[in-house]
């Protein structure tokens, strides 16, 4: 009796989610960014621009005009992801260089010839990051995630900011999730020395970003540098590759899922939109302005993570 009354529920909910499949879809897919900015003799950074979100964005600020420069770790993906965006766009500017942001040399080198080769910056977007990957350190010695998604950016974009200052009006893109409402800053095992949880560390990385965004900002006040977090949503791509079950779960319910185009809006979104040019230091989702959890907002922790972030560094940024 009681199979069958599992079946026909299962069946009912099968029947339903294929009726309104394009009111979930829809959905879903979440806010869309509406500006039609051109960005015509603009320079774009994006790092892990090679796949999911970041390829998306490259091809969406490409088709705007901008000339964007495409960092990745693994230049033959990116070559191959240049090859597609320039596919579907021929007159598309892009440019692939090589950043490992697992290694402070490979940032320190990329930076370097950046600043020789490249005389503008407008637009930088911190996009690439790694989740649940197996307890692994940077080159430096760095827990993966925290050196990965929030110091490697943090270096980066010390390295960079003279630039950006130098061309601006100019904006930052921190790419964050929601999942940072689950994070802590654990400053006494920031790198998950002492027990090591992978959702937990990526959370922690999540929050750092947020809380990096938000006392960037403080600090550019007056500068026309404005810095902005975000959550893309949840969103089908290659992030979940090292925990199996969120790949089966993401295949499973990709219908409820975004793409990663769908997933690049709130992005695009804060590197475009004409009203948000003085807008810094906030956190949006949905191309809206989104809730920051208590500990995203502790203006303690944000100066505190940035002292130990530049003594993990060993770089001096006020
Ligand atoms: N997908 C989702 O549901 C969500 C994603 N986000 C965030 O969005 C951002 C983009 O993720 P998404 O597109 O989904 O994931 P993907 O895994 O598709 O893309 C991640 C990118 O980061 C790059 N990357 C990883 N490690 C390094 C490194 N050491 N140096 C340089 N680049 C590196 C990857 O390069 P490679 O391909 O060579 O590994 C890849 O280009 C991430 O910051 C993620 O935390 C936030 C919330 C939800
Ligand atoms: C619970 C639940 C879902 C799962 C959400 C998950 C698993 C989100 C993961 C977010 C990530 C990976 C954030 C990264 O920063 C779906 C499939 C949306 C739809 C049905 C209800």
């Amino acid at each position: 009796m009681f199979v069958l009354i599992a079946a026909a529920g299962l069946g009912l909910l099968t029947l339903l989610v294929i009726v309104f499949a394009p009111n979930i879809r829809k959905y879903a897919a979440g806010g869309v960014c509406k500006s039609a900015a051109r960005l015509d003799g603009k320079t774009v950074l994006i790092t892990g621009a090679n796949t999911g979100i970041g390829k998306e964005t490259a091809l969406d600020l490409a088709v705007r005009g901008a000339r964007v420069i495409m960092a990745c770790r693994d230049v033959e993906k990116g070559e191959e992801a240049a090859a597609s965006i320039r596919a579907s766009y021929s007159q598309a500017q892009v440019e692939v260089r090589e950043l490992d942001l697992a290694d402070t040399c490979s940032i320190r080198a990329f930076a370097q010839q950046f600043l020789r080769e490249v005389n503008h910056l407008h637009i930088l977007i911190n996009n690439a990051g790694v989740m649940m990957c197996p307890y692994t350190k940077t080159i430096d010695g760095f827990e993966m995630h925290i050196g990965v998604n929030h110091l490697g950016h943090f270096l980066l974009t010390s390295l960079l900011i003279g630039l950006l200052k130098r061309s601006a009006p100019a904006r930052i893109v921190v790419v964050s999730s929601l999942a940072h409402n689950f994070g802590w800053i654990r400053f006494h095992d920031l790198h998950s020395q002492g027990s090591y949880n992978s959702g937990l560390a990526y959370c922690q990385s999540k929050l750092a970003n947020v809380l990096f965004a938000r006392e960037l900002a403080r600090r550019l006040k007056g500068t026309s540098v404005t810095v902005n977090s975000v959550h893309p949503g949840t969103v089908n791509s290659d992030l979940t590759r090292h925990s199996t079950l969120m790949t089966i779960f993401f295949t499973v319910f990709s219908m409820f899922l975004k793409t990663p185009r769908e997933g690049a809006q709130t992005t695009i979104y804060c590197a475009v939109a004409e009203e948000l040019h003085s807008i810094s230091g906030k956190h949006f989702s949905d191309c809206t302005p989104a809730f920051v959890a208590p500990q995203g907002r502790s203006e303690e922790t944000a100066r505190r993570l940035w002292d130990v972030s530049c003594e993990l560094l060993a770089i001096e940024w006020d």
